[in-house]
């Protein structure tokens, strides 16, 4: 991994990779469609799941396991985990808004061609973990932070990735023989995609505008 070994010797980010990033940045989309068949070749795969190892994490725990799932059934019990909880999601909006949430879709869990589970061993470095003892949520932060990683990592390898979370933890649990103490964080559709769109899909379909950042920066106090 020629690229990762030069990140770590050059200390200082040139413009053009300083823009590179932004660019990775802004251009990453939730993808749920357009996902092509292809296959996404195992260097390519390897080098996203370094990059998500390379995340922070509290107290160095590193508390991730990646499960990479390709075969066809495995993916279609994650589907039909999907189906369940997108209708009881779909029973708690009323009117329009269950109407249009069922116009939408929300999952590309078959479409593409591999999924990766992110996961939490929350007891992976022992009870007591520097910076999680007043909040101990703080470690399945950390599997976020690596989904982030894994995330903008796979926007630079012109991958879509795309976060399916109405699906029940216990039903991931069991379709992927998760033990019961790991917390399924993520559930990632991963492969190529024939476009990625500009702005977010909830946002073009009219569901929630991208907010103005004055209005969350504060000063000094709330
Ligand atoms: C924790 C979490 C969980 C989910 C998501 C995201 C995150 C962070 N998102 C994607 C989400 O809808 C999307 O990020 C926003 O709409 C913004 O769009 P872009 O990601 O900028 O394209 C998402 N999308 C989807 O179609 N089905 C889903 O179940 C989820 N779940």
């Amino acid at each position: 991994m020629e690229i990762l070994q030069n990140a770590r010797v050059n200390s200082t980010i040139s413009p053009s990779e300083r823009d590179a990033l932004y660019k990775v940045i802004f251009s990453r989309r939730d993808v749920r469609g357009q996902y092509l068949p292809d296959a996404v070749p195992d260097d390519v795969v390897q080098r996203i799941l370094h990059a998500a190892h390379h995340a922070p994490s509290v107290g160095f725990m590193q508390p991730w396991d990646f499960i990479v799932v390709k075969d066809m059934g495995v993916r279609q019990g994650i589907k039909d985990g999907f189906e369940t909880a997108h209708r009881e999601a779909a029973a708690l909006f009323g009117g329009e808004q269950r109407e249009k949430y069922c116009s939408l879709k929300l999952e590309g869990i078959m479409d593409a061609p591999m999924g990766i589970c992110v996961t939490c061993d929350r007891s992976r470095s022992g009870d007591v973990v520097i910076g999680r003892t007043p909040n101990p949520e703080m470690d399945l932060y950390s599997s976020v932070c690596a989904v982030q990683n894994l995330w903008l990592a796979a926007r630079a390898e012109n991958l879509g990735v795309g976060w399916v979370s109405i699906v029940h933890h216990d039903h991931v649990r069991k379709v992927l023989g998760i033990p019961e103490h790991i917390v399924p964080v993520a559930w990632l559709c991963v492969g190529y995609v024939s476009f990625f769109h500009e702005t977010p899909e909830l946002e073009q379909a009219g569901w929630l505008p991208r907010m103005e950042l004055k209005t969350l920066v504060h000063h000094e106090v709330w």
